[in-house]
């Protein structure tokens, strides 16, 4: 391996991992075992975690660093290698570091975006050979944002967020604001006042700027003040969005400059943070970079 993808430390290799914003999300139906079928556009930021990674011949796979409120059974990086490991029925196992910007239960898909990039690292590091549409399949057992992340495309997405169409979006500049409430997605998934017949919108509309609403936001909204008052207050400057199943919300902004000129004005309640959207993900890129360096 080359050692410009290695970070310094002996072994240890470093994987991007992006958060992801929903530019809209409606939930169109609900299938027999109860999963939601929905339409969403997963935009991936230029902006996340960061996973290290260290194989280990013992195979030990152990984590390096905490995650506050996380236990060992429910880490989805320590859940991804260990489902990897068993595919693969490899020997080797791996230590694995957690460099946490997205906020959890944000809605930024953090937890989809780590797993994802420990599947993609560790099938390289450890020389397992899978290719993307088996990782892909392998990250939606832990999680339907998963298959997304290891895709490593901005993607329409429908049935459980799985089904992906690659897209190109304008690499627009965005203010996220999050409201420091950690929102549990299954319990909004179960919600009785959510709205599970939206209807279906198209490519064409979200290009023209038509589709922008979520259908998780009444229901988070009206449970959750902080996030009420987070896209009240960033409607001033543009059309707030919520992202997944909230509670970060966002808007678009026209560049940097005002991006940063909003996040200077943020009130403390809220965390602010300026991403701009890619289509490709540095994963993918860091990926491409490891297989070539051999
Ligand atoms: C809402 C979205 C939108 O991108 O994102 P987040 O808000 O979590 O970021 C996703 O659909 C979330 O995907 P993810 O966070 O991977 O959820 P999962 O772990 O797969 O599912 C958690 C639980 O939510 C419910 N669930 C999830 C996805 C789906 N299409 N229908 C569901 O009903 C199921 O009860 C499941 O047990
Ligand atoms: N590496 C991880 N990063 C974040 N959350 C994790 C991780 N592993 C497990 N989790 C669990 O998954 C939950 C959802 O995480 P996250 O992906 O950050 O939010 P969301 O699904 O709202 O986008 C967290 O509340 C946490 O309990």
């Amino acid at each position: 391996m080359s050692s410009a993808l290695m970070n310094g430390q002996a072994g240890w290799s470093s994987w991007p991992a992006p958060a992801k914003l929903n530019l809209f999300l409606h939930i169109v139906g609900q299938r027999a075992d109860g999963y939601h079928l929905l339409q969403t556009a997963f935009q991936l930021l230029d902006w996340g975690d960061s996973i290290r990674l260290r194989v280990r011949a013992d195979g030990e796979i152990s984590r390096a660093t905490e995650l506050p409120g996380v236990s060992l059974q429910s880490d989805l990086c320590l859940r991804a290698a260990k489902l990897l490991q068993e595919h693969a029925a490899t020997p080797l196992g791996a230590d694995i570091a957690v460099e946490k910007r997205i906020p959890m239960g944000g809605g930024l898909g953090g937890g989809s975006s780590d797993a994802a990039s420990v599947l993609v690292g560790l099938n390289l590091l450890w020389q397992t050979g899978l290719d993307i549409d088996t990782l892909a399949a392998l990250g939606l057992r832990l999680g339907a944002d998963v298959p997304v992340f290891v895709r490593g495309h901005s993607a329409w997405a429908e049935g459980i967020g799985e089904e992906l169409t690659a897209i190109t979006l304008p690499e627009q500049v965005y203010v996220i604001l999050d409201p420091q409430v950690c929102v549990p997605t299954a319990e909004l998934f179960r919600a009785p006042e959510l709205t599970r017949n939206t209807p279906r919108g198209t490519i064409r509309g979200l290009v023209s700027g038509e589709l922008v609403a979520n259908s998780f936001a009444p229901v988070v909204r009206a449970r959750f003040a902080a996030v009420d008052a987070a896209m009240h207050w960033l409607d001033r400057f543009g059309e707030s969005r919520l992202s997944g199943s909230g509670g970060c919300v966002f808007a678009a902004v026209s560049n940097i400059e005002a991006a940063n000129a909003i996040a200077q004005q943020c009130p403390p309640e809220f965390v602010v943070h300026v991403a701009r959207g890619i289509n490709v993900s540095p994963l993918l890129k860091m990926a491409h970079e490891f297989s070539v360096a051999g």
